[in-house]
């Protein structure tokens, strides 16, 4: 499947995308999906609120920084980010299918095959061999997932 291609043609103004619903809530950020207007792509934003993490710039600024610079088929990275007044929109690539956890919960009441299990974690464990050879570690591992055509 095509992947929204890094950086290039997203624009940086919040009035170009359109937001639709939430899709998800972390710590310190709200995930919605949209629509990036010029481009006709859908994708995540993650709004992060500066004032509620003025303590912790700094570590947002290197998690965004981290995102958009490591490139590997695993893992999601961010194509841009921006401020809009006191928040941070970081754009990424939309995930239909949502979480793992979420499909699980959805479809899988028992839990994935263990074969099913097997394979996300290889994948899983291929994005982390990457991350550990550029110097990185991962301490909050989520799975998404793409939905394929
Ligand atoms: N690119 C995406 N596509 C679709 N859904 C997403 C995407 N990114 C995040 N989400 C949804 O939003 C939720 C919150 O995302 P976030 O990145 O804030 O996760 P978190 O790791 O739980 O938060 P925190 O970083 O604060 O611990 C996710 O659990 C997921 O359901």
């Amino acid at each position: 499947m095509e992947r929204a291609p890094r950086n290039r043609g997203f624009p940086t103004d919040p009035k170009e995308y359109k937001l639709y619903e939430e899709v998800g809530e972390g710590v310190s950020a709200t995930v919605y999906r949209a629509l990036c207007v010029p481009l006709n792509t859908f994708v995540a934003i993650k709004v992060l609120d500066l004032e509620k993490c003025s303590s912790d710039l700094d570590g947002i600024r290197r998690e965004v920084q981290t995102m958009s610079l490591l490139d590997h088929p695993n893992l999601l990275r961010a194509c841009c980010s921006f401020a809009n007044d006191h928040q941070l929109w970081v754009v990424m690539p939309f995930m239909a299918a949502g979480s793992a956890l979420h499909i699980i919960k959805t479809n899988f009441p028992d839990g994935f095959e263990e074969a099913v299990i097997a394979t996300l974690l290889w994948e899983v464990l291929k994005a982390l061999v990457y991350l550990h050879s550029q110097g990185h570690i991962h301490r909050d591992v989520k799975i998404q997932m793409e939905l394929l055509s």
